[in-house]
């Protein structure tokens, strides 16, 4: 995908624009650029998606010390979809440990559709990673206790994520229990190969609820600024997950987080990042900031455009590409 940034390459390598001092104008130039282009679809597989306004567009960014920058439609609710995922995997890993997790879902990409049926099948009945359908339906499988109080802890947790109690769209819920079959059977299957070891129909129940749940840009970028922040809350100061659960949902996101098109963010862009069919990604800029943007078209994979885009302009224009800043440091100091 043409990111469009070459000429910010450009302009940041001859010093024309300065970063990490004037935030909020780079927020505001990556929402303008972004705005232009208009690419891509919205989700129709969920009808209540695709009633959605196609030209809504927010972007956000919240820094580890609560300072944050908005642009457009940053306060506009959508749900937070397969953004989910990476929440309830931190929130997974914090109550069970990471190698448990690890053993019964796995960290490797599938190189496939996020529900894709046949990636399951060709891993044995592994789910592969928690950022596909089949691997976050097994991961929110793991949460302890009862469905209700699997739910219970899964909407508190992404609650303390945002910093603010969190609202389930029932309209996006009910239209998706109408028409989610596929992650039925995808349940069944991993029921079948001794993957899900509860009701598999409450488990799709409990999934649907967490994808259902409302968020904006301005709280994925407070989502993002606690993992960038070692699961401290800048806003609320409040410690949600551990660093070292931090870290390893990081590292998932890095290799999962935009399902087939996860290599190509990573080098275009080089941050951990998450997307969700509602249009929304929140991206992680390791002990700087978190990045939240919404626009609801998306591109083949599902990933929204505009905000792929925005987050491209700004881990260029504010230098937060964690494999770029690699050559500005010399390890050890001094002359050799
Ligand atoms: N990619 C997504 O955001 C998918 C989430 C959606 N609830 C689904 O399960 O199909």
């Amino acid at each position: 995908m043409n990111l469009d940034v070459d000429d910010v390459d450009q302009a940041v390598s001859t010093g024309l624009l300065p970063g990490w001092d004037r935030v909020d104008e780079h927020v505001a130039a990556a929402y303008e650029r972004s705005r232009e282009n208009h690419d891509g679809v919205v989700a129709d597989y969920i009808p209540a998606l695709a009633a959605v306004d196609p030209a809504l567009f927010g972007v956000s960014v919240i820094e580890v010390d609560g300072g944050t920058h908005v642009a457009g439609d940053a306060d506009v609710a959508f749900s937070v979809q397969s953004i989910s995922k990476a929440f309830v995997y931190a929130l997974v890993c914090e109550e069970l440990g990471h190698d448990a997790v690890r053993e019964r879902v796995g960290v490797n990409n599938t190189g496939l559709a996020f529900n894709s049926v046949v990636a399951i099948e060709l891993n044995d009945g592994h789910p592969m990673n928690p950022m596909v359908n089949a691997g976050a339906l097994a991961t929110t499988a793991m949460v302890p206790g009862s469905p209700d109080e699997q739910w219970d802890a899964i909407h508190a947790g992404l609650s303390r994520f945002a910093g603010r109690t969190l609202v389930l769209d029932e309209e996006v819920y009910a239209s998706e229990v109408r028409t989610n079959q596929r992650n039925r059977a995808i349940a069944r299957l991993l029921e079948s190969y001794g993957r899900i070891q509860t009701d598999p129909a409450r488990v799709v129940d409990t999934y649907t609820r967490q994808c259902s749940l409302l968020v904006t840009a301005r709280d994925l970028a407070v989502m993002g600024a606690t993992l960038a922040d070692g699961g401290v809350n800048p806003v609320t100061g409040e410690r949600v997950v551990s660093p070292a659960v931090c870290r390893d949902t990081l590292a998932v996101l890095a290799a999962n987080g935009l399902y087939e098109r996860s290599g190509e963010w990573l080098f275009e862009i080089g941050l951990p990042g998450k997307s969700g069919v509602a249009g929304g990604i929140v991206t992680i800029a390791p002990g700087k900031a978190g990045i939240g943007t919404f626009a609801p078209r998306l591109d083949a994979a599902g990933n929204s455009v505009r905000g792929q885009r925005a987050t491209a302009y700004l881990s260029r224009v504010l230098g937060l590409n964690v494999f770029a800043s690699a050559a500005h440091v010399h390890l050890g100091g001094g002359a050799r």
